[in-house]
Formats: C-alpha cells, structure tokens, sequence
C-alpha cells in the first residue's frame, strides 16, 4: 500500500515560522504610545485561543487593561517586589539588577493579565486527574502563541513576574478560584533586539541546544542547576 505524507508548509511560509520564533523577544523599553487597534488586538487574542490545552479545557481567560490608574496600581506593585527583589543580591550582581530595565506596564498603552480557570470543568478532567498543573500549561501554551503573533504583527510583548500575585489579584479583581499567570505588557516597538536583554546586560547567557539535550537516558549533566556546556 502507497503512503501518504501530509504536506508541511511551503519554504517562505516555514521561514516565516522559524523567524517568528526566532525573533521573539521579550520587550521591556521602546513602547510606543500608539494604542493597538481592536481589530489586530483580537487578532492576537485568537492566536492564544487558538493554543493547545488539556482535554480541550481552554482554560484561559484574558483580562484587557487600559486604564492608566490601573496600570499605576500595577506598577506601583511592580515598585515594591522589585524593591525586595533587589534587596535579595548583592555586589555586582545588585549593582548589574539595579540598572536593568524589567517591565513596561506604564509606557506600553496595553497590558494584559492572562488568567487560568484551572476548575473549569470544561474538558470534563481529561488529562488533568494525574497532572492537575496541566490547566496552568495551557494557559501557558496561549501565552506563547500571542507572543509570537505578536513578534509576526511587529507587536512587542513583555512579561512582568515581578509582582505580589495576591496583590495582582485585588488590583484587577480576580477570583479566589482564578489563578493569575502572566501580566504581559503590549505594543508597538521603534525595534526588536536582537538577542535578549539579559543577555545584553551581562546577566545571563543562552546555553547551547546540546547541554539541554540527551537522546538516551537521563544524563548527570542535568544534576547541577545549570546544564554543562
Ligand atoms: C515565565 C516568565 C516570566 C518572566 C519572563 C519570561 C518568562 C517566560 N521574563 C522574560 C525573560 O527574561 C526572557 O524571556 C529571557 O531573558 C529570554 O529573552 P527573550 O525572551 O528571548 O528576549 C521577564 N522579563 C522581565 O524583564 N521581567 C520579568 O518579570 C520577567 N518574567
């Protein structure tokens, strides 16, 4: 009997894929103030419901915010656990976190908080009796997606850890039975780096494909925090 293969996509169109993933950054500085219009806006946000997620649960819920004094809400919470967060290194390595630049919930005219509804019972529980954290997942793999249509649509996209989430929570209203996973910041860029800010600031450096990889059993390379190269 013949086999079939189904067809990939045409080499411009694969281009494009690897480009996109590529060339995401993630983007904290040289927002501009333009606001993102509804209709490309709603484009991204079918790209993340358009993720994969378990028992096809799609348990992501996506929380637009606009207004200014939210947003200074957010940054002022952005202020405090960064304030912590510095406190926590010392030497060069606070000297080198001080004067990196880590969110830009003010200057990108978009933010958007990413939810998970983990007890939606949407998907009725396939796939998440063993492996409950498998709803947060997903919601991640929505998050991937709109940052890569993002970086296709010339949209840059930060996202901001670097917050208290139970004060997250009280500044946009959240639900007890809401978990909040992502604060992303959005919109239009004067450029794209390229390579990451960390890596630029001297903070961290991207390890080889082959110090991650084992094509046989697991390796005592991965014992340490960090993989050998
Ligand atoms: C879950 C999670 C959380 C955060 C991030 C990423 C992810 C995946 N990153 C961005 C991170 O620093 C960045 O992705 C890496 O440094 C790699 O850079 P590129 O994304 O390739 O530009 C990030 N960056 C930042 O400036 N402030 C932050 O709070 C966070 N938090």
């Amino acid at each position: 009997m013949e086999m079939t293969k189904a067809t990939g996509f045409d080499e411009s169109e694969r281009n494009a894929v690897y480009r996109a993933i590529r060339e995401r950054r993630d983007v904290r500085r040289g927002f501009l103030p333009e606001p993102i219009p509804n209709e490309l806006l709603h484009r991204l946000l079918e790209a993340a419901h358009n993720a994969p997620s378990v028992g096809l649960m799609q348990p992501w819920r996506f929380i637009v915010v606009r207004e200014l004094a939210v947003r200074q809400k957010v940054h002022q919470i952005f202020l405090d656990a960064n304030k912590q967060a510095l406190a926590s290194y010392e030497g060069e390595k606070q000297q080198s976190y001080a004067g990196m630049k880590l969110e830009g919930i003010l200057e990108a005219p978009q933010n958007l908080c990413i939810v998970c509804d983990s007890q939606s019972s949407q998907g009725h529980q396939l796939g998440r009796r063993t492996m409950p954290e498998t709803a947060i997942y997903s919601a991640v793999c929505a998050i991937q997606n709109l940052w890569l249509a993002a970086r296709a649509e010339g949209i840059g996209v930060g996202w901001v850890s670097i917050l208290e989430p139970t004060l997250l929570r009280e500044a946009l209203k959240i639900p007890g039975h809401i978990t909040p996973v992502a604060y992303l910041c959005l919109g239009y860029v004067d450029a794209f780096a390229t390579d990451p800010d960390l890596e630029r600031a001297g903070w961290e450096t991207r390890t080889p494909l082959k110090s991650v990889l084992s094509l046989d059993e697991y390796d005592s390379r991965w014992d340490q925090g960090r993989p050998a190269s």
